[in-house]
């Protein structure tokens, strides 16, 4: 095996993938935080390309604040494509395979079904046109490239819906979630696992793949499966997404279809609430 080099390394999915690459007894990887592989410090990216040597590198690093991002455009812009495009750059001059993870948030939202691939992109936020520009920036510079789209990531690690509804529903008598937004969750650890199931297969298969898991909910729904697993005692109101003023706009409608990642490398995708008990249970034992 040679080695695989994962960049944004302590965000929520670096750190799945550290705790999957333990569970699978992959030991060719390294984890880079932000300050030892900064992907908008060209030099340093040099330096750390020379001495790993990787045949594959995964770009977890990312600038996922949605509603800041609006405020913060040229930042966004830097990380999500800049920082994207430098790593592909390296990637080309070294021979390696770029895994470069994106989001539903490149869709407008307004499909009657499961987005594939090949649908047209066109996002309504800063955060998600910035992701497009990486993406866009990796298919021109790099063709051995996995580009794979998820959703609602979530886990045991960092901040996230699931983390940020426990926390509420401890503190408050009442949330108000919106109802009118469809998607999938993705437990960030199937995610990390379908990555190196994807890695270790070698396959050249390369392109763009969405995964997320399997069937769909709005963030009302996933609220309710929250505090339903957690048996946490709050009441949960449904709202329109006109209650809950934000200041990005977000897809009515981001499910993607993923037919194509599940053929392609053979990868069997849990169901969103099947994982989301898991992920509740690892939190419960971490207490
Ligand atoms: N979170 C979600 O719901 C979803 C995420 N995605 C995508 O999945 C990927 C992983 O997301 P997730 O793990 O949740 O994100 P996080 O926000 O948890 O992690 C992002 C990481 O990127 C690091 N980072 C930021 N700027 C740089 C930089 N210049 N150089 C190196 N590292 C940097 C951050 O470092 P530091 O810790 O130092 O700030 C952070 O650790 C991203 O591409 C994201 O767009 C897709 C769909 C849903
Ligand atoms: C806290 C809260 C949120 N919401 C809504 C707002 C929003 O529409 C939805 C989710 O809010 P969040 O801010 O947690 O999630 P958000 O940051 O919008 O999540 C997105 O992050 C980026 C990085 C992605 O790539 C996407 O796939 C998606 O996961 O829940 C409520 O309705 N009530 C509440 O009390």
């Amino acid at each position: 095996m040679k080695n695989i080099l994962v960049f944004g390394a302590s965000g929520q999915l670096g750190q799945c993938l550290r705790k999957i690459a333990t569970i699978k007894g992959i030991t060719e990887i390294f984890f880079l935080p932000q300050s030892e592989g900064n992907i908008l410090n060209t030099d340093l990216l040099s330096q750390v390309f020379e001495q790993y040597k990787p045949a594959y590198v995964i770009n977890c690093a990312a600038y996922t604040a949605v509603d800041k991002a609006e405020d913060e455009v040229e930042l966004a812009r830097r990380i999500n494509k800049t920082g994207a495009a430098n790593l592909a750059t390296q990637c080309k001059a070294c021979g390696a395979v770029l895994v470069q993870i994106s989001t539903d948030f490149v869709f407008e939202g307004n499909s009657p079904n499961p987005l594939v691939e090949d649908d047209i992109a066109s996002p309504i936020s800063v955060y998600g046109l910035t992701k497009l520009e990486g993406e866009q920036e990796v298919g021109d510079i790099l063709p051995a490239h996995f580009i794979i789209r998820t959703s609602w990531l979530y886990s045991e690690f960092a901040n996230n819906f699931v983390k940020t509804m426990l926390k509420l529903g401890s503190e408050r008598d009442e949330l108000k979630i919106i109802a009118d937004q469809v998607g999938t969750p993705t437990y960030a650890i199937d995610l990390a696992g379908a990555v190196l199931d994807i890695i270790t297969s070698g396959s050249e298969s390369y392109g763009i793949y969405h995964y997320s898991n399997e069937g769909l909910t709005s963030w009302y729904d996933f609220a309710k499966g929250i505090f339903d697993i957690s048996c946490t005692k709050v009441k949960v109101y449904p709202i329109r997404t006109s209650e809950y003023p934000t200041k990005a706009t977000r897809p009515a409608y981001s499910v993607m279809d993923k037919a194509k990642i599940k053929h392609t490398f053979g990868l069997q995708i849990p169901y969103w609430r099947d994982s989301l008990i898991v992920c509740i249970n690892e939190l419960k034992s971490a207490q």
